[in-house]
């Protein structure tokens, strides 16, 4: 049993101190955000995550978990430190580090004794050293410690999940004994460790998450040329995923990708390449191919209407992907936009990011729970998450409330064959157009 405390209730810092304390360590989650604190200790999650309130429950119950604004005292009492702050884009599209410096500075006036300080937000190359530094200044010799990075891979909606069963751990550490610390603590979650120095473990996580981006925007670029010769690339995927070499996974075409990862990850390790001199060209076009793709869905739109001023699009889907209610870099915050801009009558429907949304949008379009009511009388539905409600629904019915069978799939959600028996006009990403003979736009 190890006494942590971990900086940060977002995914990252929530998820990870919970699953450290589901595993029988002494827990403690710091936050500068009080009404966040006040919420946990009140029972409320502040965030969307399956599964996640139930293990919060039962680990404050049991007393191995609990919450705080009293960073310095946290920090007193810790003998391991991690830090699960934000990194958000800078300006300049390099990773904004003040978060973690000021986490430092806490930590090093508070240093009272040997404490391994591990970082786990996404940092640029370096940043251990970083605050390897600002510690020392800040706690001017009084105890020594050191620093690890323990980067996270868990992806939003099953990120529970995915630090139980970790396929991996990435530990990069100032010293042998630090490194032992943190490759134990992680030996219920996963028995693949790779232990390196800071710099390699850094390195790893942007490695990991623009080679995920780039496999979705390559596909993405092959289902734009499926659409001009006629072929279909779920097909083209699937007979590529056969090959281990190359792998199903990440090669679901569609709208890009979103959320509060790879567009800013992509961004800053084409930072990072140019710090050092090197122009990353490769991941330079990874980014202008998600930009573009995610307005296919508009312009497929308006490929069918003239205009699409007074009409009623019915938009299925506003977080980044399912089982969340991120925003963060949604494509929905690019498209809806342009939608209204075209002066079109937006009617939303997400199960769980309507409240989230709402900060974006304002009142500028209207918002449901409602799947088949949004669809009412709608002169056209696009669909831009794969929620499980949208990608289960009854095209029949979708077709009957419909006031124009027309449906703009953004996810490639269904089979052209079942839009055809439905009656639809289908578009879909990379694949040929379902017609539909009746002529239906006016
Ligand atoms: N969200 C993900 O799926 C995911 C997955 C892997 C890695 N990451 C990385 O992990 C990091 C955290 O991401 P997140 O999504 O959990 O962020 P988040 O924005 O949801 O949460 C960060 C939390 O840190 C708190 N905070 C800020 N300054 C603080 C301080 N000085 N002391 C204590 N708390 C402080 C904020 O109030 C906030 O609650 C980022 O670097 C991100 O890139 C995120
Ligand atoms: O074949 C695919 C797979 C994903 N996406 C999109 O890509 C985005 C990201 O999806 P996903 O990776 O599932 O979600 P995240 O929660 O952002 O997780 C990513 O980012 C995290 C933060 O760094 C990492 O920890 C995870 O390993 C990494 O998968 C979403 O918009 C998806 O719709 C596609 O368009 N096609």
């Amino acid at each position: 049993m190890k006494k942590i405390a971990v900086m940060g209730t977002g995914y990252v810092g929530l998820v990870s101190g919970t699953c450290f304390a589901e595993t029988g360590n002494q827990v403690v989650c710091c936050d500068i955000d009080e009404t966040k604190i006040t919420n946990l200790i009140n029972g409320k999650i502040p965030i969307y995550e399956p599964g996640l309130e139930e293990v919060v429950k039962r680990n404050v119950k049991e007393e191995r978990l609990t919450f705080t604004t009293d960073i310095p005292q946290a920090i007193r009492d810790a003998e391991i430190i991690y830090i699960g702050v934000g990194t958000p884009m800078a300006e300049s599209g390099e990773a904004d580090l003040t978060f973690v410096k000021n986490v430092a500075q806490t930590i090093g006036e508070n240093l009272n004794g040997y404490k391994v300080i591990v970082n786990k937000s996404t940092v640029p190359v370096g940043t251990g050293r970083l605050v390897h530094g600002i510690v020392s200044s800040r706690s001017n010799g009084r105890a020594p410690f050191d620093v690890v990075s323990n980067p996270e891979f868990l992806r939003e909606g099953s990120a529970l999940y995915d630090t139980m069963n970790m396929e991996r751990a990435v530990v990069g550490a100032t010293s042998d004994h630090a490194a032992d610390m943190i490759i134990e603590l992680h030996k219920p979650f996963t028995e693949t460790i790779v232990k390196t120095n800071l710099e390699t473990a850094e390195m790893i996580k942007y490695a990991s998450n623009v080679f995920l981006a780039t496999k979705i925007s390559y596909i993405n670029d092959i289902a734009n040329i499926c659409e001009r010769v006629g072929a279909d690339v779920t097909k083209v995927a699937e007979g590529m995923g056969y090959d281990k070499r190359i792998g199903a996974q990440f090669l679901q075409a569609g709208i890009g990708y979103g959320g509060s990862c790879f567009p800013k990850d992509s961004k800053a390790l084409v930072h990072i390449a140019e710090q050092v001199g090197y122009d990353f060209k490769l991941a330079k076009a990874v980014i202008e191919t998600n930009d573009k793709q995610k307005l296919k869905v508009v312009s497929k739109l308006k490929s069918i209407f003239p205009s699409l001023k007074g009409k009623r699009i019915a938009v299925l889907g506003l977080a980044f992907k399912p089982n969340t209610d991120d925003m963060r870099d949604a494509p929905s915050l690019e498209i809806i936009p342009e939608l209204v801009k075209h002066e079109a009558d937006v009617e939303a429907f997400d199960p769980i990011a309507n409240r989230a949304a709402k900060q974006f949008f304002g009142e500028s379009i209207t918002y449901s729970t409602d799947l088949y009511k949004t669809i009412e009388n709608a002169d056209a539905c696009v669909i831009l998450t794969d929620w499980k409600e949208i990608v289960e629904m009854d095209l029949d019915k979708v077709r009957r409330q419909l006031k124009m069978p027309i449906l703009i799939d953004g996810r490639n959600c269904f089979d052209l064959k079942e839009a055809e028996k439905a009656g639809l006009i289908y578009h879909s990403i990379g694949r040929p157009v379902v017609e539909h003979s009746a002529k239906v736009i006016q």
